[in-house]
C-alpha cells in the first residue's frame, strides 16, 4: 500500500500520544502506526498494554484487530506524554474532565490537542473544546476530528472521510497530512462549534433511528425521522453560531446517516434495544461500550432549556430530541414517544 511509505521529514519527527485505548483511540492509532508514526497508547491497565506490546492488539476493544509495529503501549502518564509532539484525545466526553485534570502536570507545553469524542458534558452543559481548555489551557491550539467514521472499518483499512476543525489552520492542515492516506481523507474547516454540535446530536437522533427500528416501524418512519433530527440538529447548530453548511457536511448529516442506518452503532443499538422493550438499565450493565448519545440527550434538554433564546416552546421546536430524552428517562415509552411525534399540532 501506498500509504506505508515513511513520511519525509519534517513529519517523521512527530511523536503522538493518543488518551484512551478503546475502539477509536486504537483506530487512530492504526490509521498513524501504518503510517510509520511512533504512537504511544495511553491505557489504563497493566493487562491492556502487556496485551498492545506484546500480542499487537486490545484484549477489551477491537480484539481482531493487529495493530503495526510502530504502535505502543503504556499506563504511565509522564512516559506516554513526555516527548508527545501531537496529542490525540479519544476518552469518552463524560469521563474526559476529571482524566485531564490527572493528564495536565504532564502535557508538554504548547503541545496540539486533536479530540476526537462526540458529547456534551452532564451538569456543565461543556462540549470537549470548552473542558480540553479549562483542564489544558488557552495557550495550545486544538483541533476537533469528526464525521461518519466507526473505528472497527477505519482500523481495517476500509475509506473514511473525516472533517477536523480548529481556528488554527496551521493544525487542521498538519492533521490532514499527518493522517491523510488512499483510506483516510481529512477536510478541514474552520468551524468548530458546527463540527462539535454535529457530532454530539447525531448520537442522540441515532438513539431515536434505533428506537423507530426497533419497535418495527419500517424504512419510511426511520427515513422521516432522521430528516427531521437533522433540521433539529440544524436549528439548534445555528442559534449557536455554526455554519448551516457545517451541519450539511460530514460532521452533520453526514455522521446522523451513517451512525442511524449503520449497523456497527452503539447508539443505534442502544435505541434498538430500547424500541424491543429492554430496560435502559440492562442495557447500560450489559455494554462495554460508550454509547454517548445517552448522557448527551439529557444535557441536550438541560442546553436547550436554559442556553437557548425563550422565544418559542422549545419541546415544540425539538421535539425529536425532548422526546428521547423523555424515554431515557423513563418518562414514557418508545412507542407512545412515536405517537407524541405523530399527532404533535401544526404549527
Ligand atoms: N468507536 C467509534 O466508532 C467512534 C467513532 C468516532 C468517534 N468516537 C468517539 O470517541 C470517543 C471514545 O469512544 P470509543 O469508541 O473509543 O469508546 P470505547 O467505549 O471503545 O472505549 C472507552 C474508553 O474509555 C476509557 N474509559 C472508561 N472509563 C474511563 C474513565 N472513568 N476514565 C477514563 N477513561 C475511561 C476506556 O479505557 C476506553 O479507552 C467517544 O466520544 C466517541 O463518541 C468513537
Ligand atoms: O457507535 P457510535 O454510535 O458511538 O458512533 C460512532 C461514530 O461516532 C460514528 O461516526
Amino acid at each position: 500500500m501506498k500509504d506505508e511509505q515513511a513520511p519525509q521529514t519534517p513529519q517523521n519527527s512527530e511523536r503522538v500520544t493518543v488518551l484512551g485505548g478503546g475502539s477509536f483511540g486504537l483506530a487512530m492509532a492504526s490509521i498513524l502506526g501504518k503510517k510509520k508514526y511512533p504512537v504511544k497508547i495511553l491505557v489504563r491497565t497493566q493487562d491492556a498494554m502487556d496485551s498492545i506490546n506484546i500480542h499487537h492488539r486490545s484484549s477489551t476493544y477491537l480484539k481482531d484487530v493487529t495493530l503495526p509495529d510502530s504502535v505502543t503501549a503504556t499506563c504511565d502518564k509522564e512516559e506516554a506524554l513526555k516527548d508527545a509532539t501531537l496529542i490525540i484525545h479519544a476518552v469518552p466526553v463524560q469521563y474526559s474532565r476529571k482524566f485531564l485534570k490527572e493528564m495536565a502536570p504532564y502535557v508538554p507545553k504548547d503541545c496540539p490537542v486533536i479530540c476526537t469524542s462526540k458529547g456534551i458534558e452532564t451538569g456543565t452543559l461543556c462540549l470537549m473544546q470548552d473542558i480540553l481548555r479549562e483542564e489544558l489551557g488557552d495557550s495550545r491550539d486544538y483541533a476537533f476530528l469528526s464525521g461518519p467514521s466507526f473505528a472497527r472499518e477505519i482500523a481495517v483499512g476500509l475509506a473514511t472521510a473525516v472533517v477536523v476543525a480548529s481556528q488554527s489552520d496551521t493544525l487542521t492542515n498538519r492533521a490532514a497530512e499527518i493522517f491523510g492516506c488512499e483510506n483516510f481523507r481529512v477536510f478541514t474547516s474552520k468551524d468548530v462549534i458546527g463540527v462539535e454540535i454535529g457530532g454530539a446530536v447525531k448520537n442522540v437522533i441515532a438513539i431515536a433511528a434505533g428506537m423507530c427500528e426497533g419497535l418495527g416501524l419500517g424504512t419510511n418512519a426511520v427515513a422521516g425521522l432522521v430528516t427531521r433530527g437533522c433540521l433539529e440538529m440544524q436549528t439548534l447548530a445555528r442559534a449557536v453560531g455554526a455554519s448551516p453548511s457545517t451541519l450539511m457536511g460530514l460532521s452533520g448529516v453526514g455522521d446522523t446517516f451513517g451512525t442511524c442506518f449503520g449497523p456497527l452503532s452503539r447508539n443505534r443499538n442502544l435505541g434498538i434495544r430500547l424500541g424491543q422493550g429492554e430496560k435502559l438499565e440492562d442495557i447500560l450493565s450489559s455494554s462495554t461500550e460508550v454509547a454517548e448519545g445517552y448522557a448527551t440527550a439529557l444535557s441536550l434538554v438541560e442546553f436547550l432549556l436554559t442556553k437557548m433564546p425563550r422565544s418559542f416552546r422549545m419541546d415544540l421546536k425539538f421535539p425529536i430530541l425532548f422526546g428521547v430524552a423523555e424515554v431515557l428517562k423513563g418518562e414514557r415509552s418508545p412507542r407512545e414517544g412515536m405517537k407524541d411525534l405523530m399527532l404533535m399540532p401544526i404549527r
